[in-house]
């Protein structure tokens, strides 16, 4: 039986945040949360500019005041000097998840060379999975989902596949995707029968 989540969207981007361009960071991480989670769950919005402290507050109030058990950011993960999501989301961090950002990385080579650039972190903060993604609108779903052929057969399997029983291990709650979109792996004893 599945249970309800709280999931932070967190758009960090100065132009969008001030105005210079429409933010297309929420949205595109509502839509495809939208199209792969079958089980019940609310958003948590916020649009911020790529200023450390204010990543690591919005993070931090979106853990331990709002209760979200997974939050996602796109933006700010590049070397440019105002960059500083990896530092901020490890800022507020108990445990690193290395193999998140390593897996995207290889994910993003399949689209662009420039993937090498993006220095996506994972955190664990209590009961919450906070995971970084690229801030080109895009590479959300080429990330979440990972990558498909032309048939739109599976050839690279994206990271949320190893998300909900994470959020298992850490004691959030039991998630479900459409396996059209994506299909979350857990081991044989954690898969709980689907409700009629
Ligand atoms: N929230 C957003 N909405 C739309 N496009 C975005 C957004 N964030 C980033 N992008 C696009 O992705 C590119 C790479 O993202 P990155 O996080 O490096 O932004 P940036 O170049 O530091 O600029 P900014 O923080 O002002 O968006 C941006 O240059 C922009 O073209
Ligand atoms: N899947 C995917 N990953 C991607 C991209 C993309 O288009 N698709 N753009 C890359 C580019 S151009 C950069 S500079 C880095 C930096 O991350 P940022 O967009 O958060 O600054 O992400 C990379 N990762």
């Amino acid at each position: 039986m599945s249970e309800h989540i709280r999931i932070g969207l967190v758009s960090i981007s100065d132009r969008a945040s001030e105005g210079t361009y429409e933010d297309q960071g929420i949205p595109a991480l509502k839509d495809w949360l939208g199209k792969a989670l079958s089980s019940p769950w609310t958003a948590e919005a916020r649009l911020i500019p790529d200023d450390r402290a204010t990543i690591e507050r919005t993070l931090v109030d979106l853990v331990d005041v709002a209760g979200c058990n997974l939050i996602l950011t796109t933006g700010g993960t590049g070397p440019a000097p105002r960059d500083v999501t990896p530092e901020a989301t490890l800022g507020i961090g108990d445990k690193e998840m290395p193999g998140f950002g390593e897996e995207m990385r290889r994910i993003s080579l399949n689209f662009v060379p420039t993937a090498i650039l993006s220095r996506q972190v994972a955190v664990i903060r209590g009961k919450s999975l906070i995971i970084n993604l690229p801030g080109q609108p895009k590479s959300i779903r080429e990330t979440l989902e990972g990558v498909r052929d032309v048939e739109g057969a599976v050839r690279h399997v994206g990271i949320f596949a190893a998300v909900p029983y994470c959020i298992d291990l850490i004691g959030g709650p039991y998630i479900e995707t459409d396996e059209a979109v994506i299909k979350a792996f857990r081991p044989k004893h954690a898969i709980r029968p689907r409700q009629a």
